[in-house]
């Protein structure tokens, strides 16, 4: 929800416009239960949560409203909050500060508005939430809670022991894990966040992925007829946040591969193509380790090459990225394994993906594949199609000169890093999204020439760097 709202921020729709929203569909609930004329008692807690209530007053007119804010309101924590409440302040709305939990009352209505807290809930109610919680259940009043019953937490379903007892939600834009399973009365209300929010990838997106520390340890099995494609990899996952890359590629070229980067740790296998021989050793490191797999980058098609694919997907149970020349295999075996695909449109229909000149066209279609397939796939054109089969997202970033070869291993490089702390789908959507970016930034300097190898110097500035938020 978080990434959501922020990409309807980055749309033109800022949170202050959907808190308007909220709020109006609070005091939509509260006509459904009350007569103009009822009273209705208002709990509201220092964040957003809060925020919507002040809305709902403004609202409300026919209504007798009593508005209480658990804290002061210098400590209301933002902004848009904040200035809603002023709002009511300045415009003589009967608002009341409850500085102190012992003295907390709770004014007799025949509504109370719960909007001590949302969903950025952590553990079981603290004062003077916890006094107010139980003032309201003890009441004999009809409750509204605001977006979620205050202690529920929207993330896992779980309602905290001393959280509030509603007999009627409204949450907002979308229904939230686990409240049908609450003893209340649930409504989903629209409150205005654009399709495009949900469906473009965007800068929450990144925000969900982005890595808080420097961790995760990708691990690249690729090389043979090809060099470049899996130190490009490698490389990629460490400027988006990884500790350490390894390769693993034929001996007879690990030395070209290390030679492109002293930042890379290479382990040769003996042989001048990935053959059947190495997958058992192969498999082991990779699962001793827990590493995230690049699997294909620079691989090729030897037939030999494609059937140690095919073995090592077979016995293999973490989590791999696989891109190029391994991709084809994928349709075929039946393995265990948490993979992310990232196939460019060639490589989509070899796997029996549609065909098409605008992926976003086909976004079903793929949608259809990834569920077949039972995995998240990244197919790649101007537009990238993302989707686990459920969920679909397009990210629009990128310009013509990522056209360029190389730009797909550095993708792969950049998902593998973000999965270490991301979820497969929101590793892939980011990565699209930021691989895509830091092609735009190089444009902006030097128009369509650039390089694979100039993306990444810009990966950390785009997952890192300034952001409009
Ligand atoms: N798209 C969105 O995300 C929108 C969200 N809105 C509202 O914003 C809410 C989320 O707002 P916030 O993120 O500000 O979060 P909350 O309003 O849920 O409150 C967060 C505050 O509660 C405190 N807190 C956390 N856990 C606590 C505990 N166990 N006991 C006591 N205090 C605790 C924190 O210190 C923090 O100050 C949503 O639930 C919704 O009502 C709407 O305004 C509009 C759109
Ligand atoms: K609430």
């Amino acid at each position: 929800m978080a990434a959501v709202d922020e990409n309807a921020a980055a749309l033109g729709v800022p949170r202050k416009q959907l808190m308007e929203s909220s709020g109006h569909a609070v005091a939509r609930a509260v006509r459904d239960v009350a007569e103009p004329g009822s009273s209705v008692t208002l709990v509201a807690g220092r964040g957003n949560n809060g925020g919507d209530a002040f809305v709902a007053v403004r609202f409300l007119e026919a209504y007798e409203t009593t508005t209480l804010l658990l804290g002061r309101a210098e400590t209301i924590g933002t902004e848009i909050a904040r200035e809603n409440w002023e709002a009511l302040e300045r415009a003589d709305y009967d608002v009341r500060e409850v500085a102190d939990s012992r003295t907390f009352e709770l004014p007799e209505a025949d509504v109370i508005v719960d909007a001590i807290l949302g969903t950025g809930i952590s553990g079981d109610l603290r004062e003077p939430a916890a006094t107010a919680a139980r003032a309201i259940d003890d009441a004999d009043a009809t409750v509204v809670a605001v977006d979620v019953p205050s202690g529920f937490d929207a993330d896992d379903g779980d309602h905290a022991d001393n959280g509030v007892e509603a007999d009627r939600v409204v949450t907002f834009h979308d229904t939230k894990p686990g409240l049908e399973e609450l003893d209340a009365d649930v409504t989903v209300a629209d409150i205005g966040i654009p399709a495009a929010a949900e469906r473009f990838v965007g800068p929450g997106d990144v925000d969900l992925a982005r890595p808080i520390d420097r961790e995760g340890r990708p691990y690249v099995i690729g090389g043979g007829p090809y060099t470049g494609a899996p130190a490009l990899a490698a490389q990629s996952a460490l400027r988006a946040g990884a500790e350490l890359t390894f390769v693993a590629a034929p001996e007879t070229v690990t030395g070209e591969i290390q030679g492109y980067s002293e930042d890379l740790i290479v382990q040769p296998y003996g042989s001048e193509v990935l053959t059947p021989e190495h997958v058992d050793d192969l498999v082991d490191t990779a699962e001793q380790y827990d590493n995230v797999v690049v699997l294909g980058p620079g691989l090729g098609t030897a037939e030999e090459t494609l059937e140690a694919v095919r073995q090592f997907l077979e016995s293999y149970t973490g989590r791999a990225v696989v891109d190029a020349d391994a991709l084809v295999v994928v349709p075929d075996v039946d393995t265990d394994a948490t993979l992310v695909c990232t196939p460019n449109r060639t490589e989509l229909e070899r796997m029996g993906g549609p065909e098409a000149d605008s992926l976003p066209d086909v976004a079903a279609e793929i949608e259809s594949l990834a569920a077949e397939l039972d995995h998240v796939v990244l197919a790649k054109g101007a537009d990238d199609v993302v989707t686990d089969g459920d969920r679909t997202h397009v990210s629009r970033s990128g310009t013509v000169g990522m056209k360029v070869g190389g730009t797909g291993d550095t993708l792969a490089g950049i998902v593998a890093a973000l999965m270490e702390g991301a979820e497969p789908l929101d590793a892939a959507a980011a990565a699209a999204h930021v691989n895509g970016l830091a092609g735009e930034r190089l444009a902006e300097n030097g128009g369509h020439g650039y390089l694979a190898t100039d993306l990444l110097e810009e990966i950390p500035a785009v997952l890192w760097g300034e952001r409009d938020d």
